[in-house]
């Protein structure tokens, strides 16, 4: 039991994984520096991930985050990322987005709909240069005849003519869109249009970088060529989009499309439905050729739903062959709709269509012209808060019928009817200033747009005609990759588990700690002082007492481990032997094994703060040891609120089959308040000749919504004495998506204290291949396993679609004096990213916690500072 404890102590916290032998510790203070510019670890080093639940929580995170990063490729779902790190993962994918994230990420004051997502790409205007790499070259290729000078210069090649080709396309897109928006009277600083052209310049480069060339955004070429053309007004602008309406009946479908062609193309009725087949109608808006699909009018409650899918199937059938661009669902502004009210009318959508309709669909709320209802306390709630609040109630409820809660789809308001306030131009204006007419279309313009580019870039593979073809999602390949590279203890049986599978011959270890065990033997005898007796000597009298008590300790620890080395080598001989003995024999032999390896060892026992501060956890949460099951709270390390760490429940179990091979499992639920994970691993291995053993693993967990089933196989044997190398398989099913990898690992022993590990291998899945190595050093205390003084250098290079990423971590862990423990971390990647954490854990010197006050005067500072700029 108390193996079991050591081997799987890596899932409990570092500080209750250790054994601790001072019972003098009482009061201890861990102080931890941070300090952060950028965290983004590409692929942790060997051993990194196991360290801690905390870790493997937040591998899983990043696992979430690259399946969110792949999710997108290719889909125009956008996980909504956070500011700073997923913004980093997310800009590795060259991909282009549609009209629906374009617009959820916009800021503009103007837009009575506020930045649906925190993050995406912020303001308008410095988008306009993508990077600086895309916009020095930009500069430097910005005008015709250079950049031809330059296309001159270069080796022809066939790769080089081709990207060209697509560069000189997608230019041609940039002008086409541009043109679209100055015939909508929007300027490239609207922020829809900056939107569609970043992307398009993020697009470019990133492809540019992927085939070994920078691709140039040239933008001002763009906009000066879109001008020219717009002015010659002869060129004819190569584009049409098809827009298909869909919402319940009444609220305004047919006004709507009236309202974009300007005239009565479809009656509209206020009193019984009005579009009774689906219709489309072809006309031009400002020279742009446009075709919309009016709809019948669907209904909302369970028991029309059999009819709504009769409308629904007919509409299908309509837009086979010319499917839409762009799909606007309509609702009412000032329909107090209840929540998820319209959830089977949704679900019907999504279940006729696929889910994928509502990732090219924008929310359309039409009688925008509405005063606002009162505020709770009768006081008129404002306009925009008012839009907010109803487009959050549409948005979530087709975010509920999608089953994708990271969709967010955009946001348009119309005003149909006749006395709606207009601008000199004769243009519909809402209440806050929005002329509709032109947003709505550009909207839905530069979803066709970044149709086009993806088309062009192949960043996209659906079937070109098939109507919201389902986009699969690529597997996230590095990290899998970089999971399966992780060095895996293998299993062993219980009586075999003792001691570290990667030590030298027990000959060498014996040689060298021979003279120790006979040193403590040979010790003259010694008294533990009493509190009291200690309370009266001197400084260096009472410093040289605990040394000399910490030698002993030491070598007497070194002779208990030796002994149950010897003792298990010794059994290890007989049970080799017992097969030539008499059948008795044997059978003494196994009820000996067998009652060493059931002897109940106590668990070692958590370290007990003095207190009983509520706060502190340790006295709420224990851990059960009554039978096989280890049963155990999990704690979230990376916490430094004075909360409840504890998020999860953490079970693991050691079966012996055939009193050969033994066989884990273990199983870990973790819930917070916004996310659930689960993870479960069964692990068996098999010896198979002298040092070669098969290990085998099928895990599952969570990966964001989906679950990821791995199963893994690994052979190792030793090649040389100090030499150990392994050959491991794995495949993944991951949603829909099947990935599988290779690895290759050599493990060199140097000595006792030092050894390196170098691992390599591929993973690929859906056609796509990532490649990644790394290579870990570790020095250990010359006292290992007593001492705990480690250092590791850890160093992994992942290469995933031309996209290189390369990581340095070092860790060292050390004591200064008796009480003091340091831990000190850094690691930095190839994209200037790094961390340092400096962890000073000390029993004695509690005036260290002191340090935790800077931050706190930092900000008093700060605070008297403001209030003398204020008066
Ligand atoms: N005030 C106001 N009235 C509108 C607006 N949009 C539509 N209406 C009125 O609402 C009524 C229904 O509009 P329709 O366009 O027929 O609605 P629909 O969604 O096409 O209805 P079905 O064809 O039955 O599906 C008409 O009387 C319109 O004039 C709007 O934005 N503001």
């Amino acid at each position: 039991m108390l193996f079991r404890h050591l081997t799987f102590a890596d899932l409990l916290p570092s500080g209750q994984s250790q054994v601790h032998r001072r019972s003098e510790t009482s009061n201890s203070v861990t102080v931890m520096l941070f300090l952060q510019r950028q965290f983004w670890d590409p692929a942790p080093p060997q051993g990194e991930h196991r360290a801690s639940t905390g870790q493997r929580r937040a591998e899983n995170q990043k696992i979430q985050s690259a399946a969110d990063v792949v999710s997108s490729s290719g889909n125009s779902v956008d996980p909504a990322p956070p500011q700073g790190e997923h913004r980093s993962e997310k800009s590795r994918e060259p991909e282009i987005q549609s009209a629906a994230d374009v617009v959820s990420s916009s800021g503009n004051s103007a837009d009575p709909v506020p930045p649906p997502r925190p993050a995406g790409l912020g303001r308008a205007a410095p988008l306009l240069e993508p990077a600086p790499r895309a916009s020095q070259q930009s500069r430097v290729n910005g005008a015709v005849p250079q950049r031809q000078a330059q296309i001159a210069e270069d080796p022809m090649n066939g790769e080089a003519e081709e990207n060209d080709e697509t560069r000189e396309k997608l230019q041609m897109i940039r002008v086409k869109f541009l043109r679209l928006a100055h015939r909508l009277g929007q300027t490239p600083h609207n922020v829809v249009v900056a939107q569609v052209l970043y992307r398009l310049g993020l697009a470019e480069q990133l492809r540019g970088r992927n085939s070994g060339r920078v691709g140039a955004f040239s933008f001002d070429r763009a906009s000066a060529m879109a001008e020219q053309l717009e002015a010659a007004g002869q060129e004819p602008l190569d584009f049409s989009c098809t827009i298909m309406v869909l919402g319940k009946t009444g609220v305004g479908k047919s006004a709507t499309i009236n309202s974009i062609f300007d005239e009565v193309k479809f009656s509209t009725d206020a009193f019984q439905l009005g579009t009774k087949k689906v219709q489309d109608v072809v006309g031009t808006v400002q020279g742009i050729q446009v075709r919309v699909i009016d709809t019948p009018g669907l209904l909302p409650s369970w028991s029309d739903q059999r009819q709504n899918e009769k409308i629904l199937h007919s509409v299908k059938r309509f837009i086979k062959k010319t499917p839409p661009d762009i799909v606007l669902y309509l609702d009412r502004l000032d329909m107090q709709s209840r929540d998820f009210g319209d959830m089977p009318l949704l679900s019907t959508i999504t279940e006729i269509f696929g889910p994928s309709i509502w990732f090219n669909a924008i929310v359309v709320l039409t009688h925008a012209a509405c005063a606002p209802p009162d505020g709770p306390n009768g006081t008129a709630s404002s306009y925009d808060m008012f839009v907010t609040q109803r487009s959050h109630v549409v948005q979530q409820a087709i975010r509920q019928a999608a089953g994708d809660m990271r969709l967010m789809n955009p946001v348009s308001l119309v005003e149909n009817h006749s006395a709606c306030r207009t601008n000199r131009a004769g243009q519909r204006v809402l209440p806050n200033g929005q002329v509709w007419k032109p947003h709505l279309l550009l909207l839905s313009f530069a979803s066709k747009i970044l149709a086009e580019a993806n088309t062009l870039l192949k960043l996209q593979d659906s079937p070109p005609g098939k109507p919201f073809a389902t986009r699969s999602r690529a597997p996230p390949l590095p990290f899998l990759l970089s999971s399966l590279l992780q060095s895996r203890p293998q299993l062993k049986l219980p009586e075999e588990q003792f001691g570290d599978e990667d030590t030298l011959d027990d000959d060498v270890d014996d040689a060298s700690d021979s003279d120790d065990e006979s040193d403590y033997d040979e010790l003259p005898s010694f008294k533990r002082l009493t509190k009291a007796q200690l309370a009266k000597l001197t400084k260096t009298q009472k410093k040289a007492y605990f040394d000399e008590l910490e030698y002993r300790e030491k070598l007497f620890m070194k002779k208990q481990l030796k002994e149950e080395k010897r003792r298990r080598k010794l059994l290890k001989k007989m049970a080799a032997s017992a097969k030539d003995l008499p059948s008795d024999f044997n059978e003494n032999v196994e009820e000996e094994n067998g009652s060493a390896a059931s002897v109940p060892v106590p668990m070692p026992d958590l370290a007990l703060p003095t207190s009983f501060d509520s706060d502190n956890p340790t006295h709420r949460y224990r851990y059960l040891d009554s039978n096989q099951w280890l049963v155990r709270p999990v704690l979230e390390t990376h916490g430094w609120d004075h909360d409840v760490g504890y998020e999860g429940i953490n079970v693991e179990r050691l079966f012996v089959v055939k009193d050969k091979i033994p066989l884990s499992f273990s199983g870990q639920v973790t819930k917070d308040k916004k996310e659930s994970n689960l993870q479960m691993e069964l692990a068996s291995s098999v010896k198979h000749g002298e040092g070669k053993a098969t290990s085998f693993g099928f895990d599952m967990q969570s990966v964001g919504k989906d679950m990821a089933y791995t199963l893994r196989s690994e052979t190792r044997f030793n090649n040389f004495r100090h030499n150990k190398t392994g050959a491991g398989l794995s495949v993944t099913l991951l949603g829909d998506a099947l990935a599988a990898g290779v690895k290759l690992e050599d493990k060199l022993i140097v000595n006792k204290r030092f050894r390196l590990v170098m691992t390599g291998g591929a993973m690929t899945g859906r056609g796509d291949v990532a490649y990644g190595g790394s290579l870990e050093a570790t020095l250990r205390d010359k006292d290992y396993p007593l001492g705990h003084t480690l250092s590791t250098l850890g160093l992994s290079i992942m290469d995933w679609r031309g996209d290189l990423a390369i990581g340095c971590n070092l860790q060292s862990q050390f004591p200064i004096g008796r009480s003091t423990n340091v831990i000190a971390r850094a690691n930095l990647n190839n994209r200037g990213a790094g961390q340092v954490t400096i962890r000073l854990n000390s029993s004695e010197q509690l005036q260290i916690a002191l340090i935790g006050l800077i931050p706190l005067f930092r900000k008093l500072l700060g605070y008297s500072q403001e209030m003398q700029f204020r008066q």
